[in-house]
């Protein structure tokens, strides 16, 4: 059993925000269980696939898709700062092998990342450098982005490159499902947000602070009984079904645009999920596990957990 899956969505607001009803106590277990699953799967390495929101990829130079071969987290919301233990032969090798595939992506010597890889090696694994990794960014928050089949056919070029390596390899996605956070886009932004988006390395402590708290806020009026943000539970069960049923190719057909209308300007990161499921896919028919969702407002997302691994013979 070489692959095995775990996706799960992120929410900076998971430890500032308290949600109401039982949706923390209902996520806790969702995560115990999924770090049950990984620690029975007995990773050699974890390939996380995650976005970014500004803090490492910027509009000066916006890659689809990036391996890092050397990673560093920034530290925002809380979660660690320093480097990931990422093992770089076997990103190089990653690198190689979906470059020869026909699949192009970018290759980092020195990857930035920010909760969206830190946040599921933390709840995951107690740190961002507590296992071998090899991070896989997914751009999916700076618009434009490429058709949705060229994220499954980097998942399947993945999943083939992986199995190569004939390691026990747990991926884990990051981000979704629909989702919609206050992050601001280069259109129509003024200069000085458009000079943060193109290239904000560095913000000084108060510029995160000021950043994080508007994200905060958000999440604690939702609290305070103000209308929710936009999410859509429809839609992410949907999503959820078309991976456990195996669907994959049916996103082929999905425009950006849909993705974008139906479930927010951030669901863009079910990429992740799909890539993830992808790469699973290539080593053939595939069981998920295990399938947690609630759509939880005051972390401004549709929360979803998944686990998945190769069919075992009856
Ligand atoms: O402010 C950010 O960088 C991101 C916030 C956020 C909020 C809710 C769900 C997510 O996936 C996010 O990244
Ligand atoms: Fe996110």
């Amino acid at each position: 059993m070489p692959l095995a899956v775990v996706t799960a969505s992120h929410s900076p607001l998971m430890h500032t925000v308290a949600p109401r009803g039982d949706a923390q106590t209902a996520v806790d277990s969702a995560f115990a269980q999924a770090r049950a699953f990984a620690a029975e799967f007995r990773p050699d390495l974890v390939v996380v696939i995650a976005p970014d929101h500004y803090n490492g990829m910027f509009y000066d130079l916006m890659p689809p898709f990036c391996v890092g071969t050397a990673a560093e987290a920034v530290g925002d919301y809380g979660t660690a700062q320093g480097p990931l233990a990422v093992d770089r032969e076997a990103a190089r090798h990653v690198v190689r092998e979906v470059l020869a595939a026909g699949v192009d992506l970018a290759m980092s010597e020195r990857m930035v990342v920010d909760h969206g890889f830190a946040q599921p090696l933390e709840l995951l694994f107690g740190g961002i450098d507590a296992v071998p990794t090899v991070p896989v960014f997914i751009n999916s928050v700076a618009v434009p982005f490429g058709p949705v089949c060229r994220t499954r056919l980097l998942g399947e070029a993945l999943g083939r490159a992986l199995l190569a390596l004939e390691r026990r390899v747990l991926l884990v996605g990051s981000g979704g499902l629909s989702h919609d956070p206050p992050l601001p886009t280069l259109d129509g932004a003024p200069p000085e947000v458009a000079a943060r988006l193109i290239a904000g390395r560095h913000p000084t402590p108060g510029e995160r602070a000021g950043r994080e708290a508007r994200v905060r806020d958000a999440g604690l009026a939702v609290v305070a009984g103000e209308p929710g943000p936009r999410l859509n539970p429809a839609w992410d069960r949907a999503f959820l079904d078309l991976l456990a049923e195996g669907r994959l190719k049916a996103t082929d057909t999905w425009t950006n645009a849909w993705i974008t209308a139906e479930a927010g300007n951030s669901a863009h990161e079910v990429r992740t999920w799909l890539a993830c499921y992808a790469a699973l896919a290539a080593a053939g028919p595939y069981d998920m596990r295990s399938s947690f969702y609630r759509p939880i407002p005051e972390w401004i997302a549709g929360f979803g957990i998944t686990t998945a691994e190769p069919r075992r013979n009856s």
